[in-house]
């Protein structure tokens, strides 16, 4: 569910990366470049941050929002795939079951 919502949210940047469209901000970031997305990434994740340590979920679902998008748009623009996150993520997830049986292990013997 959450994935293809974000599927579905990375295929319109992608789509806005192909063909610019009049009053989008997705093509407002496009034109400014890197720099600007990068700049944008910062402020939400700061703005995340403040949502969090102000104890306002709501505002933190906010900012988390405005961050998902502002990171699709840097993979969009660097040309990152949603499935090499998904990858890496599904690497890892099998790594940390690993770690665990590890330590299961060792704490047993
Ligand atoms: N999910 C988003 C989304 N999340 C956040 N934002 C924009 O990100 C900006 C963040 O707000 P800020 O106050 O920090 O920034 P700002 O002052 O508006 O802009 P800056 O001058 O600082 O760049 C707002 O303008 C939001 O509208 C988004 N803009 C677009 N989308 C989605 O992207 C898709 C394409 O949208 P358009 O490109 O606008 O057609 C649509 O499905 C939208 O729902």
């Amino acid at each position: 569910m959450a994935n293809d919502t974000l599927q579905g949210l990375f295929e319109i940047v992608k789509a806005r990366k192909a063909q610019p469209e009049e009053g989008s901000y997705t093509c407002y970031l496009f034109d400014k470049g890197l720099d600007k997305i990068l700049k944008k990434c910062g402020e939400e994740c700061s703005e995340t941050i403040i949502a969090a340590k102000n104890m306002d979920n709501a505002e933190t679902v906010n900012e988390i929002c405005d961050l998902f998008y502002h990171l699709l748009v840097l993979m969009a623009q660097q040309g990152i795939e949603l499935s090499e996150v998904e990858a890496v993520l599904e690497e890892r997830r099998k790594k940390i079951g690993n770690l665990k049986q590890f330590h299961q292990t060792n704490k047993e013997s």
